[in-house]
């Protein structure tokens, strides 16, 4: 076969041709399909989302499959199981009825409050989504238990220092919190610990219900000009700041992480943690409990402290070493404390750090406001729908929070990405010892104007998937990869196009391997090496090798490279035709006129193995590998 020029040409048109006016804004897969498992056997969630190519319309179905059915553009996602039409939502401690409301409107919700571990680990396997608030443990074991169903914890609070987040995104399931709506209460009981302690006014009204008349004995400590440190200058602790400030105290911050134009604005200075915890009167701790805050408060930091000094703790117990605090209580130098959270909750009813007579508790009720529960139900029941129903979560804890509007725009690309991915793996020699991936973007665009996190997932997803029983999405890509040792790394090349659309093309290059599809092989290095574009919305491949082709990534592929003559269509296209294979798109690209070609067909059906013998005894073909796409 010799064609005109060294470009490449389709030759068999697609039975359905799209629509230059798809591209590119089709209706935007949803982040859950970024999320969800595409595992080919095993449904792991009831609710996945199907992308229908007639409509270019995001579908919820119940749960889905991947197939490769010419039917439909990639992701293709079919109804597989109609066991689970609604999504099951457990909910495993109080939530408020507006939240409530919420998810039934969407799915089936089981509120069981109080379970022990064992039974939360028994229940779990029948559940798509879990909301919690502080009180659940959601471990590893959990995680495991649920055997991939679940798809999306909703922490109702802040804090998520009781869920396994690396568990989580080892099991691809994404974690979503309510950061906002408790924000106000957990402040105003930080406040209202500072002055209740400050008065005396628990163990004064305590002693009174007991008889006692003890005026002499609770004269309190005033509050104006006194220094107050705050210890973690987030959204608790800035509402905290604001409201002390009120009181007429001077306000100082320690937060490493906290700009200093926010602290400004309210009047705050911002101080190294030795500084904050020497000077203050009075200290307020408003961290996240995490490795690096963990028992920050201890016997040598209670010995920087100024003697007398009063503490306040609305954060997490655990910041605190609690016997640490008794010793610093005993000796004086903390004059008294006032806690809402404890390292174990509710704590052992002969600890000694509550049974102090200079230690005001309370039992976790920071968050506990009508308004806040209200506020909080509703914030994590739409996350949590939401990332059910496939969109972006504002609040995702452990998955990149990518902008709607970039999602949208990337969607077309995201398909691109997963079947470049699919491909180039499945040329390698054997399919695996894959170390070192390299992605490679061009694009008109500045870096910082794109965003390729999902775009690294789905190749990652695309090249582990078939080699591997693991199942990749968004939150658990690079986790996995890393697993793998497979190494994915990224490079952006600026090309002179337009910037309307954010990628060019995308190659994915495999170093050190063998393939066994030699032409896939890029010339300088011996890498195997392929590219795709995006045209009119639809995944094309675009390069093998050094070999120009064009073909729409959808159904099968077939990859021949032949001696290029005349005639090598008409023979190919006759042993599929015989065995009832249709071809969807051909595409013939070579490097030298009458030398070496390289022919794409995109097949509906998978050939048997007789057809694929007679296409490779075709005399001028050299060789050729049929791909799943
Ligand atoms: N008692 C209760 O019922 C409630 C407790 N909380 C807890 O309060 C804490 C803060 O909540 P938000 O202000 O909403 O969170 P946030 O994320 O807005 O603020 C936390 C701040 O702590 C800072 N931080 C991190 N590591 C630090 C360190 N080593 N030293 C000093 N600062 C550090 C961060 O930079 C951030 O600015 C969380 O632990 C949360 O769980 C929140 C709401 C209710
Ligand atoms: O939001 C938080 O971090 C809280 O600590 C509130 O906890 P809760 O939901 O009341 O168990």
């Amino acid at each position: 076969m010799a064609m005109a020029s060294s470009s490449t040409k389709a030759v068999f048109s697609s039975p359905v041709t799209p629509s230059p006016s798809s591209h590119p804004s089709q209706k935007p897969p949803s982040l859950l399909s970024f999320l969800r498992s595409t595992a080919t056997s095993t449904p792991i969630s009831n609710i996945k989302l199907s992308h229908s190519r007639s409509t270019s319309q995001v579908v919820v179905n119940s749960v889905l499959k991947t197939v490769t059915s010419p039917e439909t553009s990639a992701p293709n996602y079919q109804t597989q199981d109609l066991k689970y039409p609604r999504p099951t939502i457990l909910v495993s401690e109080k939530l408020g009825e507006a939240g409530l409301e919420v998810l039934r409107s969407f799915g089936n919700v089981e509120c069981l409050y109080g379970l022990s571990p064992d039974e939360l680990c028994s229940k779990i396997s029948s559940c798509d989504a879990l909301i919690v608030r502080s009180g659940t443990k959601v471990s590893r074991q959990v995680l495991e238990a649920s055997k991939g169903r679940l798809k999306v914890v909703g922490r109702a609070g802040v804090g998520i220092d009781n869920v396994d987040l690396q568990a989580a995104t080892e099991f691809g399931c994404l974690v979503v919190n309510a950061p906002t709506a408790n924000t106000v209460a957990a402040a105003e009981h930080g406040i209202a610990l500072l002055t209740a302690m400050a008065r005396n006014v628990a163990q004064a009204d305590a002693s009174m219900k007991a008889g006692k008349w003890l005026r002499s004995k609770y004269v309190g400590v005033s509050l104006v000009g006194k220094t107050l440190a705050i210890m973690g200058f987030g959204k608790v602790g800035s509402e905290v700041a604001r409201r002390a400030k009120g009181l007429g105290m001077h306000v100082i911050a320690h937060d490493p992480y906290a700009p200093a134009d926010r602290a400004r604005a309210l009047g705050v200075e911002l101080v190294p943690f030795n500084q904050a915890i020497s000077t203050a009167d009075f200290i307020s701790l408003h961290m996240p409990l995490t490795p690096a805050t963990s028992k920050v408060f201890n016997d040598e930091t209670f010995a920087n402290m100024k003697k007398g000094v009063r503490l306040i703790n609305v954060a997490r117990g655990g910041v605190i070493d609690e016997d640490a605090l008794v010793r610093a209580l005993n000796s004086g130098i903390v004059a008294q404390a006032a806690l809402d959270v404890f390292t174990e909750e509710p704590p052992p009813a002969d600890s000694k750090l509550v049974q102090c007579e200079n230690v005001t508790v309370t039992p976790h009720l920071g968050a506990s406001t009508k308004e806040a529960q209200e506020g909080v139900a509703i914030e994590i029941a739409e996350a949590v729908v939401g990332a059910l129903k496939g969109e972006l979560s504002a609040t995702a804890v452990n998955a990149p929070m990518v902008p709607p509007e970039v999602v949208s725009e990337l969607s077309p690309y995201v398909v691109l990405a997963e079947k470049l991915g699919r491909l180039a793996v499945q040329l390698v020699a054997g399919g695996s010892g894959i170390k070192s991936v390299r992605v490679v973007y061009k694009s008109a665009r500045d870096p910082d104007d794109l965003d390729t996190r999902l775009l690294r997932a789905m190749v990652t997803k695309g090249i582990i998937e078939p080699i591997s029983a693991s199942f990749v999405n968004l939150v658990n890509a690079d986790f996995t990869a890393k697993q793998k040792g497979l190494r994915i790394s990224e490079e952006r090349i600026l090309v002179d196009s337009s910037s309307e659309f954010p990628v060019d093309s995308i190659q994915v290059i495999i170093s050190d391997v063998e393939s066994k599809f030699a032409s896939a092989l890029s010339d300088n290095n011996g890498d195997i090496s392929i590219e795709g574009k995006v045209k009119f919305g639809m995944p094309h491949l675009t390069r093998v090798g050094s070999f120009p082709v064009d073909v729409s990534l959808e159904g099968n592929l077939i990859l021949c490279r032949q001696v290029d003559q005349p005639g090598m269509i008409g023979q190919v296209g006759n042993i599929l035709g015989e065995q009832n294979v249709n071809v969807s798109f051909m595409s013939v690209g070579r490097t030298v006129l009458r030398t070496k070609a390289i022919m794409a067909i995109g097949v509906d059906e998978e050939p048997d193995k007789e057809t694929l013998e007679k296409i490779g005894k075709v005399a001028a073909i050299e060789e050729f590998v049929f791909l799943k796409l």
